[in-house]
Protein backbone atom coordinates (compact mmCIF):
# COMPACT_ATOMS: atom_id res chain seq x y z
CA UNK A 1 0.00 0.00 0.00
CA UNK A 2 1.41 3.44 -0.88
CA UNK A 3 0.72 6.55 1.32
CA UNK A 4 -0.14 9.84 -0.82
CA UNK A 5 -0.43 13.67 0.19
CA UNK A 6 -1.74 16.06 -2.10
CA UNK A 7 -0.75 19.36 -1.12
CA UNK A 8 -3.80 21.66 -2.39
CA UNK A 9 -6.18 18.90 -2.70
CA UNK A 10 -9.17 21.21 -2.96
CA UNK A 11 -7.51 23.22 -5.94
CA UNK A 12 -8.44 22.35 -9.33
CA UNK A 13 -5.93 20.12 -10.39
CA UNK A 14 -5.85 18.61 -6.65
CA UNK A 15 -9.49 17.14 -6.97
CA UNK A 16 -8.68 15.64 -9.85
CA UNK A 17 -5.51 13.86 -8.50
CA UNK A 18 -8.41 12.76 -5.53
CA UNK A 19 -10.61 11.64 -7.43
CA UNK A 20 -8.93 9.12 -9.98
CA UNK A 21 -6.32 8.10 -6.72
CA UNK A 22 -9.69 7.36 -4.96
CA UNK A 23 -9.96 4.53 -7.15
CA UNK A 24 -7.14 2.91 -6.93
CA UNK A 25 -7.40 0.53 -3.68
CA UNK A 26 -3.82 0.49 -4.04
CA UNK A 27 -3.62 4.32 -2.68
CA UNK A 28 -4.15 5.76 0.85
CA UNK A 29 -4.74 9.14 1.16
CA UNK A 30 -3.66 11.25 3.73
CA UNK A 31 -5.28 14.73 4.47
CA UNK A 32 -5.01 17.80 6.65
CA UNK A 33 -7.76 18.84 8.31
CA UNK A 34 -8.79 22.92 6.53
CA UNK A 35 -7.82 24.56 9.42
CA UNK A 36 -3.83 23.06 9.20
CA UNK A 37 -3.72 22.76 5.37
CA UNK A 38 -1.80 26.10 4.78
CA UNK A 39 0.22 25.39 8.35
CA UNK A 40 3.89 24.91 7.14
CA UNK A 41 5.09 22.60 9.68
CA UNK A 42 1.73 20.59 9.98
CA UNK A 43 2.78 19.78 6.49
CA UNK A 44 6.46 18.81 6.70
CA UNK A 45 5.08 16.75 9.34
CA UNK A 46 2.36 14.74 7.30
CA UNK A 47 5.49 14.82 4.62
CA UNK A 48 7.25 12.62 6.98
CA UNK A 49 4.65 10.03 7.01
CA UNK A 50 4.13 9.59 3.37
CA UNK A 51 5.85 7.55 0.08
CA UNK A 52 4.72 10.48 -2.47
CA UNK A 53 3.57 14.60 -2.06
CA UNK A 54 1.81 15.99 -4.72
CA UNK A 55 1.94 19.78 -4.88
CA UNK A 56 -1.09 21.45 -6.01
CA UNK A 57 -0.62 24.96 -5.27
CA UNK A 58 0.37 28.32 -6.90
CA UNK A 59 4.22 28.47 -7.69
CA UNK A 60 5.31 30.09 -4.87
CA UNK A 61 3.72 27.68 -2.19
CA UNK A 62 4.82 24.58 -4.36
CA UNK A 63 8.48 26.09 -3.85
CA UNK A 64 7.72 26.32 -0.16
CA UNK A 65 6.75 22.94 0.00
CA UNK A 66 9.53 21.26 -1.71
CA UNK A 67 11.82 23.56 1.12
CA UNK A 68 9.79 21.43 3.47
CA UNK A 69 10.09 18.29 1.76
CA UNK A 70 13.64 18.51 1.48
CA UNK A 71 14.25 19.56 5.32
CA UNK A 72 13.38 16.04 6.14
CA UNK A 73 16.53 15.07 4.18
CA UNK A 74 17.01 11.05 4.23
CA UNK A 75 13.31 10.94 5.42
CA UNK A 76 12.00 13.23 2.47
CA UNK A 77 8.88 11.70 0.21
CA UNK A 78 9.23 11.59 -3.17
CA UNK A 79 7.56 14.82 -4.61
CA UNK A 80 5.23 15.55 -7.59
CA UNK A 81 4.67 19.31 -8.89
CA UNK A 82 2.23 20.42 -10.51
CA UNK A 83 2.87 23.98 -10.72
CA UNK A 84 5.09 25.44 -13.22
CA UNK A 85 7.78 26.07 -10.57
CA UNK A 86 10.03 23.02 -11.02
CA UNK A 87 9.59 22.08 -14.88
CA UNK A 88 13.32 23.52 -16.29
CA UNK A 89 15.14 23.39 -13.07
CA UNK A 90 17.92 20.99 -12.42
CA UNK A 91 17.49 17.63 -10.59
CA UNK A 92 13.94 17.45 -12.11
CA UNK A 93 12.44 15.06 -14.13
CA UNK A 94 9.82 16.19 -16.82
CA UNK A 95 7.04 14.07 -15.97
CA UNK A 96 5.71 13.71 -19.44
CA UNK A 97 6.09 10.01 -20.28
CA UNK A 98 5.84 9.71 -23.95
CA UNK A 99 8.59 12.66 -24.53
CA UNK A 100 11.08 9.53 -25.51
CA UNK A 101 10.38 6.19 -25.60
CA UNK A 102 12.00 5.43 -22.42
CA UNK A 103 11.15 8.42 -20.43
CA UNK A 104 8.63 6.72 -18.48
CA UNK A 105 11.37 4.99 -17.44
CA UNK A 106 13.34 8.33 -15.88
CA UNK A 107 9.68 8.95 -14.41
CA UNK A 108 9.70 6.03 -12.61
CA UNK A 109 13.33 6.07 -11.01
CA UNK A 110 12.84 10.16 -10.27
CA UNK A 111 12.97 11.51 -6.69
CA UNK A 112 11.62 14.65 -7.65
CA UNK A 113 9.04 15.13 -10.82
CA UNK A 114 7.63 18.02 -12.81
CA UNK A 115 3.62 17.62 -14.19
CA UNK A 116 4.49 19.37 -17.72
CA UNK A 117 1.91 22.26 -18.35
CA UNK A 118 -1.03 21.80 -20.50
CA UNK A 119 -0.08 23.85 -23.43
CA UNK A 120 3.40 22.45 -23.46
CA UNK A 121 1.53 19.20 -23.20
CA UNK A 122 0.30 19.16 -27.10
CA UNK A 123 2.84 21.55 -28.01
CA UNK A 124 5.57 18.97 -26.83
CA UNK A 125 4.03 15.91 -28.18
CA UNK A 126 3.70 17.90 -31.73
CA UNK A 127 6.64 19.23 -32.07
CA UNK A 128 9.56 16.81 -30.08
CA UNK A 129 9.18 13.81 -32.66
CA UNK A 130 9.52 15.49 -35.66
CA UNK A 131 12.54 17.90 -34.30
CA UNK A 132 14.24 13.90 -33.66
CA UNK A 133 13.35 13.09 -37.04
CA UNK A 134 15.17 15.69 -38.23
CA UNK A 135 12.32 17.44 -40.11
CA UNK A 136 11.56 20.31 -37.88
CA UNK A 137 14.97 22.46 -37.71
CA UNK A 138 15.38 23.41 -33.51
CA UNK A 139 15.84 26.99 -34.88
CA UNK A 140 12.11 26.67 -37.18
CA UNK A 141 10.10 30.45 -36.92
CA UNK A 142 7.20 28.21 -34.86
CA UNK A 143 4.13 30.13 -34.09
CA UNK A 144 1.94 27.73 -31.55
CA UNK A 145 -1.68 28.83 -31.34
CA UNK A 146 -3.38 27.56 -28.63
CA UNK A 147 -6.90 27.40 -26.78
CA UNK A 148 -8.22 26.47 -23.66
CA UNK A 149 -11.51 26.17 -21.18
CA UNK A 150 -11.37 28.80 -18.62
CA UNK A 151 -10.71 25.75 -15.91
CA UNK A 152 -6.67 26.28 -16.88
CA UNK A 153 -6.73 29.55 -14.81
CA UNK A 154 -7.84 27.31 -11.54
CA UNK A 155 -10.47 28.30 -8.94
CA UNK A 156 -9.74 32.32 -9.59
CA UNK A 157 -10.64 32.21 -13.17
CA UNK A 158 -13.57 29.34 -12.72
CA UNK A 159 -15.11 31.58 -10.14
CA UNK A 160 -14.69 35.26 -12.42
CA UNK A 161 -16.34 33.00 -15.89
CA UNK A 162 -19.20 31.26 -13.36
CA UNK A 163 -19.73 34.66 -11.82
CA UNK A 164 -19.86 37.37 -14.53
CA UNK A 165 -20.28 35.55 -18.13
CA UNK A 166 -16.29 36.22 -18.73
CA UNK A 167 -15.86 37.24 -22.79
CA UNK A 168 -16.71 34.69 -25.19
CA UNK A 169 -13.44 34.37 -26.44
CA UNK A 170 -10.29 36.09 -25.56
CA UNK A 171 -6.27 36.04 -26.58
CA UNK A 172 -4.14 36.23 -24.03
CA UNK A 173 -0.28 36.46 -23.10
CA UNK A 174 0.04 38.70 -25.95
CA UNK A 175 2.81 40.07 -23.95
CA UNK A 176 5.05 37.31 -25.31
CA UNK A 177 6.46 36.03 -21.77
CA UNK A 178 4.14 33.22 -21.06
CA UNK A 179 5.22 31.02 -18.70
CA UNK A 180 4.38 27.98 -20.42
CA UNK A 181 7.80 28.63 -23.36
CA UNK A 182 10.98 28.09 -21.51
CA UNK A 183 9.67 24.09 -20.84
CA UNK A 184 8.00 24.07 -25.02
CA UNK A 185 11.80 25.12 -25.27
CA UNK A 186 13.50 22.65 -23.37
CA UNK A 187 11.61 19.55 -23.98
CA UNK A 188 10.39 20.24 -27.44
CA UNK A 189 14.21 20.30 -28.38
CA UNK A 190 13.60 24.16 -29.43
CA UNK A 191 16.60 26.40 -29.63
CA UNK A 192 14.48 29.42 -31.05
CA UNK A 193 11.81 30.86 -28.95
CA UNK A 194 8.66 29.85 -30.54
CA UNK A 195 5.37 32.55 -30.64
CA UNK A 196 2.78 31.51 -28.38
CA UNK A 197 -0.66 32.61 -28.80
CA UNK A 198 -2.81 31.53 -26.07
CA UNK A 199 -6.39 32.17 -25.52
CA UNK A 200 -9.15 30.72 -23.37
CA UNK A 201 -13.11 30.49 -24.29
CA UNK A 202 -16.10 30.99 -21.77
CA UNK A 203 -16.79 26.79 -21.58
CA UNK A 204 -15.11 24.94 -18.99
CA UNK A 205 -12.31 22.44 -20.22
CA UNK A 206 -10.85 21.35 -23.27
CA UNK A 207 -7.97 22.09 -25.17
CA UNK A 208 -6.67 22.54 -28.51
CA UNK A 209 -2.89 23.53 -29.22
CA UNK A 210 -2.06 24.19 -33.18
CA UNK A 211 1.07 24.51 -35.12
CA UNK A 212 0.98 26.13 -38.39
CA UNK A 213 3.82 24.98 -40.97
CA UNK A 214 5.20 25.49 -44.64
CA UNK A 215 6.34 22.25 -45.68
CA UNK A 216 8.42 23.72 -48.43
CA UNK A 217 10.70 25.56 -45.94
CA UNK A 218 11.26 21.98 -43.78
CA UNK A 219 14.40 20.48 -44.63
CA UNK A 220 13.38 16.88 -47.47
CA UNK A 221 10.37 18.99 -47.89
CA UNK A 222 8.26 16.39 -46.64
CA UNK A 223 4.75 15.37 -47.09
CA UNK A 224 1.84 16.20 -44.22
CA UNK A 225 1.87 11.83 -44.50
CA UNK A 226 5.45 11.88 -43.51
CA UNK A 227 5.22 13.60 -40.77
CA UNK A 228 1.90 12.07 -39.80
CA UNK A 229 4.60 8.59 -40.08
CA UNK A 230 7.28 9.90 -37.71
CA UNK A 231 4.48 10.44 -35.27
CA UNK A 232 2.66 7.76 -35.08
CA UNK A 233 6.09 5.63 -34.94
CA UNK A 234 6.92 7.28 -31.89
CA UNK A 235 3.57 6.92 -30.25
CA UNK A 236 2.91 3.34 -31.42
CA UNK A 237 1.56 1.59 -28.48
CA UNK A 238 1.04 4.34 -26.07
CA UNK A 239 -1.56 4.01 -24.06
CA UNK A 240 -2.99 7.75 -23.79
CA UNK A 241 -1.14 9.47 -26.80
CA UNK A 242 -3.36 8.85 -30.69
CA UNK A 243 -2.28 9.75 -34.00
CA UNK A 244 -6.01 10.45 -35.51
CA UNK A 245 -6.49 10.73 -39.40
CA UNK A 246 -7.03 14.34 -40.61
CA UNK A 247 -11.31 15.54 -40.09
CA UNK A 248 -12.77 14.99 -43.49
CA UNK A 249 -14.89 18.07 -42.58
CA UNK A 250 -11.84 20.02 -41.79
CA UNK A 251 -13.65 21.13 -38.06
CA UNK A 252 -11.78 20.32 -34.77
CA UNK A 253 -13.37 21.32 -31.37
CA UNK A 254 -11.85 21.33 -27.88
CA UNK A 255 -14.13 19.47 -25.81
CA UNK A 256 -14.03 16.22 -27.43
CA UNK A 257 -11.55 14.56 -25.02
CA UNK A 258 -13.23 16.04 -21.73
CA UNK A 259 -13.30 14.35 -18.74
CA UNK A 260 -10.45 11.39 -20.46
CA UNK A 261 -6.28 11.25 -20.16
CA UNK A 262 -6.16 11.17 -23.82
CA UNK A 263 -4.18 12.99 -25.89
CA UNK A 264 -5.01 13.17 -29.80
CA UNK A 265 -2.77 14.37 -32.40
CA UNK A 266 -3.32 15.57 -36.06
CA UNK A 267 -1.74 16.26 -38.89
CA UNK A 268 -3.94 18.32 -41.54
CA UNK A 269 -2.62 18.94 -44.59
CA UNK A 270 -3.09 20.88 -47.98
CA UNK A 271 -0.45 18.84 -50.75
CA UNK A 272 -1.86 21.41 -53.64
CA UNK A 273 -0.89 24.67 -51.23
CA UNK A 274 2.22 22.72 -49.43
CA UNK A 275 1.27 23.62 -46.33
CA UNK A 276 0.07 22.29 -43.27
CA UNK A 277 -1.46 22.35 -39.60
CA UNK A 278 -0.31 19.97 -36.61
CA UNK A 279 -3.49 20.34 -33.45
CA UNK A 280 -3.03 18.31 -30.21
CA UNK A 281 -6.35 18.22 -28.78
CA UNK A 282 -7.00 17.24 -24.75
CA UNK A 283 -8.64 18.26 -21.52
CA UNK A 284 -6.67 20.39 -20.21
CA UNK A 285 -7.73 19.06 -16.40
CA UNK A 286 -6.86 15.42 -17.90
CA UNK A 287 -4.07 14.35 -19.73
CA UNK A 288 -3.06 18.75 -19.13
CA UNK A 289 -3.20 18.16 -15.61
CA UNK A 290 -4.53 15.59 -13.05
CA UNK A 291 -4.65 12.93 -15.64
CA UNK A 292 -0.94 12.68 -16.33
CA UNK A 293 -0.07 13.63 -12.27
CA UNK A 294 -2.17 10.30 -12.17
CA UNK A 295 -0.01 8.33 -14.63
CA UNK A 296 3.56 9.88 -13.14
CA UNK A 297 2.04 8.52 -9.83
CA UNK A 298 1.42 5.61 -10.87
CA UNK A 299 5.10 5.25 -12.14
CA UNK A 300 6.73 6.61 -9.79
CA UNK A 301 5.00 3.96 -6.97
CA UNK A 302 4.83 1.02 -9.18
CA UNK A 303 1.18 0.81 -9.58
CA UNK A 304 -1.11 -0.28 -12.53
CA UNK A 305 -3.13 2.82 -12.92
CA UNK A 306 -4.74 1.67 -16.61
CA UNK A 307 -2.77 4.80 -17.62
CA UNK A 308 0.68 2.96 -18.81
CA UNK A 309 3.35 3.45 -21.14
CA UNK A 310 4.39 1.02 -23.49
CA UNK A 311 5.96 -1.30 -21.47
CA UNK A 312 4.04 -0.21 -18.34
CA UNK A 313 0.60 -1.17 -20.01
CA UNK A 314 1.98 -4.67 -21.16
CA UNK A 315 3.65 -5.62 -17.47
N1 LIG B 1 -5.97 24.22 -13.86
C1 LIG B 1 -5.20 23.66 -14.79
O1 LIG B 1 -5.65 23.36 -15.91
C2 LIG B 1 -3.77 23.39 -14.51
C3 LIG B 1 -3.13 23.86 -13.35
N2 LIG B 1 -1.80 23.55 -13.15
C4 LIG B 1 -1.06 24.05 -12.01
O2 LIG B 1 -1.41 23.36 -10.82
C5 LIG B 1 -1.26 24.23 -9.72
C6 LIG B 1 -2.59 24.32 -9.02
O3 LIG B 1 -3.48 24.91 -9.98
P1 LIG B 1 -5.04 24.85 -9.83
O4 LIG B 1 -5.43 23.59 -9.18
O5 LIG B 1 -5.60 25.21 -11.14
O6 LIG B 1 -5.22 26.10 -8.81
P2 LIG B 1 -6.40 26.42 -7.82
O7 LIG B 1 -6.34 27.89 -7.62
O8 LIG B 1 -7.66 25.81 -8.30
O9 LIG B 1 -5.94 25.65 -6.47
C7 LIG B 1 -4.78 25.97 -5.75
C8 LIG B 1 -4.94 25.41 -4.35
O10 LIG B 1 -3.74 25.71 -3.60
C9 LIG B 1 -4.14 26.17 -2.32
N3 LIG B 1 -3.06 27.00 -1.74
C10 LIG B 1 -2.66 28.23 -2.15
N4 LIG B 1 -1.63 28.66 -1.40
C11 LIG B 1 -1.38 27.67 -0.49
C12 LIG B 1 -0.44 27.50 0.57
N5 LIG B 1 0.47 28.44 0.84
N6 LIG B 1 -0.46 26.34 1.28
C13 LIG B 1 -1.36 25.36 1.02
N7 LIG B 1 -2.30 25.48 0.03
C14 LIG B 1 -2.29 26.61 -0.71
C15 LIG B 1 -5.40 26.94 -2.58
O11 LIG B 1 -6.12 27.12 -1.40
P3 LIG B 1 -7.50 27.95 -1.36
O12 LIG B 1 -8.55 26.93 -1.74
O13 LIG B 1 -7.62 28.39 0.06
O14 LIG B 1 -7.39 29.07 -2.34
C16 LIG B 1 -6.10 26.03 -3.60
O15 LIG B 1 -6.84 25.02 -2.96
C17 LIG B 1 -0.84 25.61 -10.22
O16 LIG B 1 0.55 25.76 -10.08
C18 LIG B 1 -1.26 25.53 -11.70
O17 LIG B 1 -0.46 26.38 -12.47
C19 LIG B 1 -1.16 22.74 -14.01
C20 LIG B 1 -1.74 22.26 -15.15
C21 LIG B 1 -3.09 22.61 -15.50
C1 LIG C 1 -6.58 29.38 -19.38
C2 LIG C 1 -5.37 29.68 -18.53
O1 LIG C 1 -5.27 30.71 -17.89
N1 LIG C 1 -4.42 28.76 -18.51
C3 LIG C 1 -3.22 28.89 -17.71
C4 LIG C 1 -2.33 27.71 -17.86
C5 LIG C 1 -2.82 26.52 -17.08
C6 LIG C 1 -1.73 25.58 -16.71
O2 LIG C 1 -1.39 24.71 -17.43
O3 LIG C 1 -1.06 25.87 -15.62
P1 LIG C 1 0.41 25.40 -15.36
O4 LIG C 1 1.33 26.40 -15.90
O5 LIG C 1 0.61 25.26 -13.93
O6 LIG C 1 0.60 24.14 -16.07
C7 LIG C 1 -2.38 30.08 -18.14
O7 LIG C 1 -2.31 30.37 -19.33
O8 LIG C 1 -1.68 30.62 -17.27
Amino acid sequence: MATVFIDGESGTTGLGIRERLGALPQVTLKSLSDDRRKDPAARRALMAEVDLVVLCLPDDAARESAALAAELGRDAPRLLDASTAHRVAPGWVYGFAELTPDHHENIAAAATVANPGCYPTGAIALVRPLVDAGLLPADYPLTINAVSGYSGGGKAMIQAHDAAHGPAFELYGLGLEHKHVPETMLYGGLSRRPIFVPSVGHYLKGMLVSIPLHLETLPGKPTGADLRSVLQARYAGCAQVTVVPAPTNGKLEPEALNDTDRLELYVCANEAHRQAVLVARLDNLGKGASGAAVQNIGLMLGLRTGAGVRELADA
